[in-house]
């Protein structure tokens, strides 16, 4: 049985000042596409051509896929290696990955940069990876720079379609070249999403199965078409699904909303819970072992009773506003 879901638009804002951000759209915690925000000149100069040209044959780690939902699942994509300009001329030209592929004639390709070391602490930052394009990109000064996090560039091939999920920081996703639809949910509807980790299980967003997956019809959408040139706030912890209607080029640059310290140091894609909730969370599974001791009957029992008290303490802190 498949589902439908509606959705509501995502509030769109025109020529927003930094004051306007911080004083209007930043507190209100919800997704907002900016237009007419100054982003340089990559606009207009970020070509297929002039991209290849500046960044050349540097090889790129990429997400390659015969399908264009990447599945994190069943892990339907791999990551090849491959020199900067042949990944643009595949993603961007109908036709080439018939020619030159890994896996099957027609391939999906999505690039997102990563720091020069993966397994340290060090973050995607365009500036050190990309210099001779980051000069050609304004990023909105609407955070304070002692908060940045990171800066992700990202390329893909029309239709690519990357998983719902959330991030740990707070996101200016600046769409460079190409058009795509943004679908969005609030954190409030966790429970609707069928997360694993910070990923919902729920792939095919616009036919769920509603056997598998009963509630995720219950959640609230949000929906937008970027256009080059747009920016969408995401705020953290909420949930999005990218996809790509066109051959796509974007930037997003990540930041820490909250204290520094409530951050994992050791998070290369801003990804990693705040340090007290993983380890809430932690707490939480180390529970539920515990509770293998026990007999089915008062194992399931006493799993009852901690998800009643976890209801009880949502209920108090919606009514604390807090949630
Ligand atoms: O635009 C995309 O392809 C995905 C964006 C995303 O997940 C992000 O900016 O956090
Ligand atoms: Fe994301």
């Amino acid at each position: 049985m498949k589902g439908t879901l509606s959705s509501s638009p995502v509030s769109v804002y025109e020529n927003v000042t930094k004051e306007q951000f911080l004083h209007f759209i930043h507190p209100k915690r919800e997704p907002a596409l900016l237009r007419g925000v100054d982003i340089g000149e990559c606009t207009s100069k970020w070509t297929s051509e002039y991209i290849c040209e500046k960044v050349g044959v540097v090889g790129v780690k990429v997400h390659v896929s015969s399908s264009p939902q990447m599945n994190f699942i069943n892990k339907n994509f791999l990551y090849k290696t491959l020199p900067f300009d042949e990944l643009v001329k595949r993603a961007s030209t109908p036709g080439c990955a018939k020619k030159n592929h890994f896996l099957v004639p027609g391939e999906f390709y999505y690039l997102r940069s990563v720091g020069f070391d993966r397994r340290g602490r060090d973050t995607a930052d365009i500036k050190k990876q990309f210099p001779n394009l980051a000069g050609d990109i304004r990023i909105p000064d609407f955070f304070d720079e002692n908060c940045f996090f990171s800066s992700v560039f990202r390329i893909g091939s029309p239709g690519v379609q990357l998983w719902t999920h959330y991030d740990v920081m707070d996101n200016l996703l600046i769409q460079v070249q190409g058009r795509k639809r943004m679908a969005l949910f609030s954190p409030s509807d966790a429970l609707n999403m069928y997360l694993i980790g910070d990923k919902s299980q729920v792939l095919d967003i616009d036919n769920p199965d509603c056997h598998l997956y009963p509630k995720f019809i219950l959640s609230q959408r949000y929906e937008c078409i970027m256009e080059p040139g747009d920016i969408i706030f995401i705020p953290a912890l909420w949930f999005h699904n990218a996809l790509a209607l066109d051959f796509g080029v974007a930037v997003n640059v990540f930041w820490k909303n909250l204290k520094c310290d409530l951050y994992d140091k050791n998070d290369p894609y801003g990804n990693k819970d705040l340090i007290p909730a993983n380890r809430a969370i932690q707490m939480v599974e180390n529970a539920t072992k515990l509770l293998d001791t026990l007999p089915h009957d008062y194992k399931d029992f006493y799993i009852k009773r901690m998800i009643s008290i976890l209801e009880t303490k949502i209920l108090k802190s919606n009514e604390e506003g807090q949630f």
